[in-house]
């Protein structure tokens, strides 16, 4: 039942009713309700931490930030309290981690703790990403997701779920609770923003040609440099592109699917968007290895299937 009845203002729906109301197992409800309260403590880490670097670098030989490793830290020992997960990867984590041996009704989660974390020194929005699945294997299509979130730190914290079921954002409360803002998201077919990551002068011919044919259309630049962020404006504002494709030097762009792709997509599509990688949807795609990586072109719908036909001339 939506909860914009009358006589139920949405902001009084905290984040756990709103589950249950998802008709979705109790396992999966704790589940996620044990994320939204791991993600007040790297908001925490965020808004106070040491900026500085960790010392250490991860699986793709990225030097770790101390918020990379602490915001890993407070996620992993989290999900491992929940008691309903088994397997658990992390951008941070070089191998997969055992939580306990498969049994009945456990999930496996893959995340990225702090995505974006290099733009905090200078203080723009950056986020939580992740996904969940039933069962232990996590070498999965993104399609079999039985739930993905991401949370959002910008000047308010937000959180956007979905477990198939519609698409819905909560925002923190200054009791620190997550509280119904929106329900039922929807994108349009088409939208005036666009969202270019990576750098121009690398884009392949069909890249370059589909964001002159953006801008030529008249449409808004608005990139700042965080996927949740900007994949949160396209979504929110329910228009428009983001794009990171394949540059010249990075065939398959820089995001990831396991921690980054595969809950946007997931999102996006049961907004009513969609999300490639220029060739066929990203949730459709089969990994095969932790680390692998993508170009993505996500958002309205029309927008998608354009860029995929420039793709295609070129
Ligand atoms: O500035 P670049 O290198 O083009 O990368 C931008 C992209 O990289 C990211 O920062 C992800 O990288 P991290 O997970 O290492 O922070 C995304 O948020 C963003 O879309
Ligand atoms: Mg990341
Ligand atoms: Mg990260």
């Amino acid at each position: 039942m939506p909860f914009s009845e009358p006589g139920k203002t949405k902001f009084q729906v905290d984040l756990r009713r709103h589950l249950r109301e998802q008709q979705i197992g109790d396992n999966l409800v704790h589940l996620i309700c044990e994320i939204a309260e791991a993600s007040k403590y790297v908001i925490n880490a965020v808004r106070t931490g040491d900026l500085g670097v960790a010392g250490t670098s991860n699986l793709y030989g990225e030097e770790q930030l101390a918020l990379d490793v602490l915001s890993d830290r407070i996620m992993r020992k989290r999900l491992i309290h929940s008691g309903v997960v088994c397997n658990i990867a992390s951008e941070e984590m070089d191998e997969i981690f055992q939580a306990q041996a498969d049994a009945a009704g456990l999930y496996s989660v893959a995340y990225d703790p702090l995505d974006g974390s290099s733009l905090v020194d200078v203080n723009l929005a950056v986020g939580t990403i992740v996904s969940i699945y039933e069962g232990c294997n996590l070498l999965q299509k993104g399609r079999n997701q039985v739930a993905a979130m991401y949370i959002l730190y910008g000047p308010r914290v937000s959180l956007v779920y979905s477990v198939g079921k519609g698409v819905h954002e909560f925002t923190m409360n200054h009791l620190m609770e997550y509280t119904l803002t929106r329900e039922n998201i929807t994108m349009n077919s088409e939208g005036n923003i666009y969202s270019p990551g990576g750098l121009r002068n690398k884009y392949n011919a069909g890249d370059e040609k589909f964001v002159r044919y953006l801008e030529d259309r008249g449409a808004k630049l608005r990139y700042s440099g965080g996927f949740v962020p900007d994949i949160n404006q396209v979504l929110m504002k329910g228009k428009g592109i983001f794009m990171y494709p394949a540059l010249n030097g990075s065939p398959n762009g820089k995001l990831r699917i396991l921690f980054e792709l595969n809950a946007m997509a997931y999102l996006v599509e049961h907004a009513g968007g969609a999300a490639t990688n220029g060739r066929q949807p990203l949730l459709d795609i089969e990994p095969v290895s932790l680390d692998q990586r993508a170009p993505v072109y996500i958002g309205c719908k029309n927008d998608v299937k354009k860029a995929m036909e420039f793709l295609a001339e070129a």
